[in-house]
């Protein structure tokens, strides 16, 4: 039985996938923490999440958990994640990380930490669907080339603090490759006033927040004469939660290494 560390337990997410665990068999919650501040610190984490009482009380760090699990699941804040990614290199212990909205210097951290103590699965979604949507995404661009601009839009709940998401990131890569363009250089992250005419050799990323959006990626390929839209809409998050769970009982027992959701779905 391969026990899960959840991080976040008091979050949207945190709650989900410790339902998730509790509905998968093979793998149980062995303990769940929040920050120091939290509210929700000392309360049942099955209380917490809508499904009752379960024995896991949630506690306040994760150096006071660290060995009550096989693996770490981590869907917090940035700086929360990169501390628990140094705690989790310190005790070579495996870990989920679906956290967003890093910058190039903690995400270089991030991989130069796991590349020598610790298996990681780090993914920005972690739904089946949008992994397929990278690789339609890739082909289409590749079969469409030159002649079709790129638009990503992306939109979600009023919550959610880093704009754009991590998917359309991920997107924004997937099809900059595609096309054999230099991701920095082509990206473009918001239009006003007078722009000009669109280059070609451009991705625009549009950033849409609102209500209760749980997350919705297009990547619109606009020709003259026709367009084709390529859309993902999660209409649950356990579309994420089961994903993390599925990839949390994939990677305990992995070398030190960075892996991704095309690892855990045998999609590479
Ligand atoms: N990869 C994927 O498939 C997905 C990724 N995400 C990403 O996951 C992250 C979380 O999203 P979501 O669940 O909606 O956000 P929430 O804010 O609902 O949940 C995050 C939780 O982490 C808590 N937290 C903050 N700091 C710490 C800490 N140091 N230690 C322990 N817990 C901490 C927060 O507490 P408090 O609220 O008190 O600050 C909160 O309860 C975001 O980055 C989001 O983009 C979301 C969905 C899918
Ligand atoms: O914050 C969210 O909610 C989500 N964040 C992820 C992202 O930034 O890509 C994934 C998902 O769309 C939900």
């Amino acid at each position: 039985m391969i026990k899960a560390i959840v991080a976040g337990a008091a979050g949207r997410m945190g709650g989900r996938i410790i339902n998730i665990i509790n509905d998968t068999e093979g793998i149980e919650l062995g303990a769940a923490f929040e920050h120091p501040e939290s509210q929700d610190v000392g309360k049942d984490a099955g209380v917490v999440a809508g499904i009752g009482e379960i024995g896991v009380r949630i506690e306040d760090s994760l150096e006071k958990v660290i060995e009550k699990g096989d693996v770490i699941i981590d869907f917090t804040f940035h700086e929360a994640s990169l501390n628990h990614v140094k705690i989790a290199a310190h005790n070579k212990k495996p870990m989920v990380l679906g956290t967003t909205g890093f910058s190039k210097e903690e995400l270089d951290e991030i991989h130069g930490l796991a590349k020598e103590n610790f298996p990681l699965v780090q993914a920005y979604n972690m739904s089946t669907g949008i992994n397929l949507l990278y690789k339609l995404v890739e082909l289409t661009a590749k079969v469409l080339g030159e002649g079709y601009d790129i638009e990503i839009i992306e939109a979600h709940h009023r919550m959610k603090k880093d704009a754009p998401s991590g998917t359309a990131i991920k997107l924004l890569d997937v099809a900059s490759k595609a096309m054999g363009w230099d991701t920095e250089e082509c990206a473009r992250f918001c239009r006003e006033g007078i722009i000009g005419e669109r280059p070609s050799k451009q991705i625009g990323v549009q950033t849409i927040r609102g209500g209760d959006i749980v997350g919705e990626h297009t990547v619109l390929f606009a020709g003259i004469g026709e367009r084709i839209e390529l859309t993902h809409r999660a209409s649950s998050r356990d579309t994420f939660a089961k994903g993390a769970v599925r990839a949390a009982m994939w990677i305990v027992g992995k070398e030190p290494g960075i892996y991704d959701m095309h690892d855990v779905l045998g999609l590479k």
